[in-house]
């Protein structure tokens, strides 16, 4: 595979143009390109990515706000430096990586921002209410939990910050395979997309 793909219109990268790593999870193209919808974004949006994995968010978002920043949280050393890889393979300038433990490392991050993303870190009611402090009016959050207590703790902290607009989608995405001789339809794990605005 190149080192560099260029150009490539987005949203929607396929999985496979992007490095990864063994053991570290990335957002499936579909299951992203839904975040991404939920974000709302504008061409010079301020993104904070939280857990920012393998990268596919600043990568996409960056191709997407050309005017934009994103700032991209991972605290593990070796998976931040997949991120700046992915960016430069797709010679992605507007994204700074930030090494670090979420919600601790928030308060060195600027500018703040006008849309948040989250996808990494415990406890999520902690971030999320460190989060909210930095967001303008109007300032959006999208989260998302692959299990029941997640999608539990998302909504009782968007309860507690009230949150207005709160949209909550399932993805449900089937991709044809093949196994064997049969083309069958393999399920991508579904996952929880919340999402929540500030009011003031
Ligand atoms: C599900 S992955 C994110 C996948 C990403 N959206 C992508 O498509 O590549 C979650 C990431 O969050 C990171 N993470 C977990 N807790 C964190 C925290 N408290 N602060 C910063 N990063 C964290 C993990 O190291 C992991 O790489």
């Amino acid at each position: 595979m190149p080192s560099k793909i260029w150009p490539y219109i987005t949203p929607g990268i396929p999985d496979e143009m992007f490095e990864h790593l063994p053991g570290i999870p990335m957002s499936q193209r579909e299951v992203r390109l839904l975040l991404i919808a939920q974000l709302r974004l504008q061409p010079d949006s301020v993104l904070w990515d939280i857990g920012a994995g393998t990268g596919t968010i600043p990568v996409e978002v960056g191709l997407l706000c050309p005017y934009g920043q994103i700032i991209a949280v991972e605290r593990d050393e070796e998976v931040a430096n997949l991120i700046r890889r992915n960016c430069d393979r797709f010679e992605v300038k507007n994204v700074e990586v930030i090494e670090g433990n979420a919600p601790d490392c928030l308060q060195q991050l600027k500018p703040t921002p006008h849309r948040v993303c989250i996808e990494g870190g415990r406890p999520i009611q902690d971030i999320l209410q460190a989060v909210w402090d930095y967001l303008p009016p109007m300032g959006r959050v999208v989260a998302t939990a692959a299990n029941l207590e997640s999608l539990y703790a998302i909504s009782q902290s968007f309860s507690q910050l009230q949150a207005r607009n709160i949209e909550v989608v399932q993805s449900g995405v089937n991709r044809l395979e093949m196994r064997g001789f049969s083309q069958t339809f393999a399920a991508i794990d579904p996952i929880f997309i919340l999402s929540g605005e500030k009011l003031e």
